[in-house]
């Protein structure tokens, strides 16, 4: 019983969760829980695993063996399609698919659109006011008459993160979101990233990057990953240190932690 009041706060509880694909495995006996108010950044080098794990949390897909419950629900015995309309996803792949001429505020708009199946026609003007306000906070409400296809592609990260808040989500995953930004786009971008983790109404964020640099302020949590296994995870300033990092990347690194930002560098 008192496992299960455990888990009434989790919005991700993977138990010792595996994944085979072609013969290779991509996920390792992982396990990883997170809780409602917490700010997770993902992180490891190419190909260990992380879209993999993001795509097990979105109810994208299930894992080979191991117990995966989102939001209280156990994949493999609820609805995806249910659950995934409660998860917002910004990853590349998604965003590949969004045609360059639509409006930028109907980018944002459509997501409400696509979740519960509805004609563009009954979008109701809070829908549209939603929009309008997740565009401010991302700093673009100047483009919103735009098409997606004229923006940069800071402004383009931007208008994706308001799109994946569009529908209320309660767990937010963010797929390398500030990657191929110029310094002052993932500057910006770390800066809104950073406001979102420190909004208590804001939901539950999973962030994967590649970069210590990236993670925002407010962040509370890091899980590391090499070759599909965990190798640390817990509260940020426990887990991001050099000695976590040289074991994930392979190489000897050094971290340092200055007013609220990491950064690394061969030691
Ligand atoms: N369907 C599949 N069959 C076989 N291997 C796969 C399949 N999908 C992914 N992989 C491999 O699994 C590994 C993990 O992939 P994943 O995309 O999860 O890693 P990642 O940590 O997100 O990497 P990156 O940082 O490069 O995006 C990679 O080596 C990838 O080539």
């Amino acid at each position: 019983m008192a496992d299960l009041d455990d888990r009434a706060d989790l919005v991700i509880d993977a138990d010792a969760i595996s994944v085979l694909r072609s013969g290779k495995t991509l996920l390792r006996d992982v396990s990883w829980r997170v809780e409602l108010d917490e700010r997770w950044v993902v992180l490891g080098p190419n190909g260990a695993g992380k879209t993999t794990l993001l795509n097990i949390a979105a109810a994208r897909t299930h894992p080979t063996s191991g117990t995966m419950h989102v939001l209280g629900e156990r994949l493999g015995r609820t609805d995806m399609h249910e659950l995934r309309t409660r998860v917002g996803l910004s990853t590349v792949a998604l965003h590949d698919r969004i045609p360059g001429e639509e409006s930028v505020r109907d980018v944002v708009v459509t997501a409400a659109w696509s979740v519960v199946g509805r004609f563009r026609e009954e979008y109701d003007v809070h829908d549209l006011a939603r929009a309008d306000a997740l565009l401010e906070q991302f700093g673009v409400a100047g483009l919103a008459e735009r098409t997606y296809g004229t923006l940069s592609e800071g402004e383009r990260k931007r208008v994706q993160i308001a799109r994946a808040l569009m529908t209320d989500p309660e767990l937010l995953l963010l797929d390398e979101p500030a990657a191929g930004l110029d310094l002052g786009g993932r500057e910006d971008l770390v800066q809104r990233l950073s406001a979102l983790a420190e909004d208590p109404d804001a939901p539950a964020l999973v962030l994967v990057t590649h970069h210590v640099e990236e993670i925002p302020p407010g962040f509370s949590h890091a899980l590391l990953l090499r070759d599909g296994g965990v190798v640390a995870a817990g509260l940020l300033g426990d887990t991001i240190t050099s000695e976590h990092l040289t074991a994930t990347f392979g190489l000897p690194l050094r971290v340092t932690y200055d007013s609220g930002r990491f950064a690394a560098r061969a030691a």
